[in-house]
């Protein structure tokens, strides 16, 4: 793809983002420009690390640039857009991944019918697996949701959806990683508890976390009916379970997500 690429906000998302587009070999790093709002070492260091353009300088960044990606958190959106509207065009496009945040927003901050597509992707984006969920907005074409998609296919898979479902997916796929790792600490901490090799733990849970994983994508069975065919009547997985079930795990899985979801709307007001 040969377009300029620049993201405005350079954290965990934008740096896992563009270390996925650049091992996917479909943007070249000389394309890719990376700004924050201060902190000079981190731009040095992202640049050291994929030799992308790391740029204080606003202006160059963005006036350059065919997409702008915002990758700051939602509470600084108001502020950065008022840094840098005034090099934006209306033959660019915005790609936000900020949670809640709505395309109509981000147009009425841009203050020009600038087309917004709106993409929500997580941190697996790093190693190319993320899940992206992407919508367009209203000045937004089909091509410029094309070549989202197209970008956010060398990070991992990718489905349209309509906008209305992104405070979901927000919570479900964007925050998702963070409650299977959050799970992780906590049988890494029983087993070594329980006095097993920390690496001998780690080796085996991610393993198995992959397995899982993998078994969800390509056996075609619900989760249900693998989690059934593990619990031996009377056996270990009944007997785990069994804690799982006492203390309501599952409601408080979705007590989770309806959180999670409620936040990305309030980020979005
Ligand atoms: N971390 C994640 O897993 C995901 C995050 N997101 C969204 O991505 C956005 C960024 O999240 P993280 O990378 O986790 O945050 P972060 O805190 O790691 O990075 C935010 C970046 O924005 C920069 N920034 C702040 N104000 C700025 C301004 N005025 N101008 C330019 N840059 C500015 C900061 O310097 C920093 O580099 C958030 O809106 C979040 O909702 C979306 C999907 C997943
Ligand atoms: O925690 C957050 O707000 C962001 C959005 C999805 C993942 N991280």
């Amino acid at each position: 793809m040969n377009k300029k690429i620049a993201f405005v906000g350079a954290g965990s998302i934008a740096e896992a983002i563009v270390s996925g587009i650049i091992n996917a070999k479909v943007v070249p790093a000389s394309n890719l420009f990376v700004t924050n709002r201060e902190n000079t070492q981190r731009l040095e260091e992202l640049s050291a690390r994929y030799q992308v353009n790391a740029l204080s300088d606003r202006e160059e960044v963005i006036s350059n640039a065919d997409i702008v990606v915002l990758a700051m958190k939602p509470y600084d959106l108001e502020q950065s857009l008022s840094a840098i509207k005034g090099y934006l065009k209306e033959d660019q496009f915005i790609i936000s991944i900020l949670a809640g945040v709505s395309t109509e927003r981000i147009t009425e901050l841009a203050g020009i019918n600038i087309p917004v597509v709106r993409v929500m992707p997580n941190t697996s984006a790093f190693i190319g697996f993320s899940a992206t969920a992407l919508s367009k907005g209203k000045f937004a074409k089909e091509e410029h949701l094309l070549q989202a998609e197209q970008l956010f296919q060398t990070v991992g898979t990718t489905v349209l959806v309509p906008e209305k479902d992104m405070h979901t997916i927000t919570a479900i796929s964007g925050s998702g990683p963070a409650y299977i790792y959050y799970i992780v600490e906590a049988m890494e901490k029983a087993a070594i508890e329980a006095g097993l090799d920390s690496n001998i733990a780690k080796e085996l849970i991610t393993q198995t976390v992959i397995g899982a994983g993998n078994m969800l994508k390509l056996s075609g069975e619900e989760p249900d009916i693998l989690r059934k065919k593990i619990t031996s009547p009377k056996g270990t997985t009944e007997a785990g379970i069994e804690i799982l079930e006492k203390h309501h795990v599952q409601r408080i899985m979705m007590e989770c997500v309806k959180s999670a979801k409620e936040r990305s709307e309030e980020l979005g007001k």
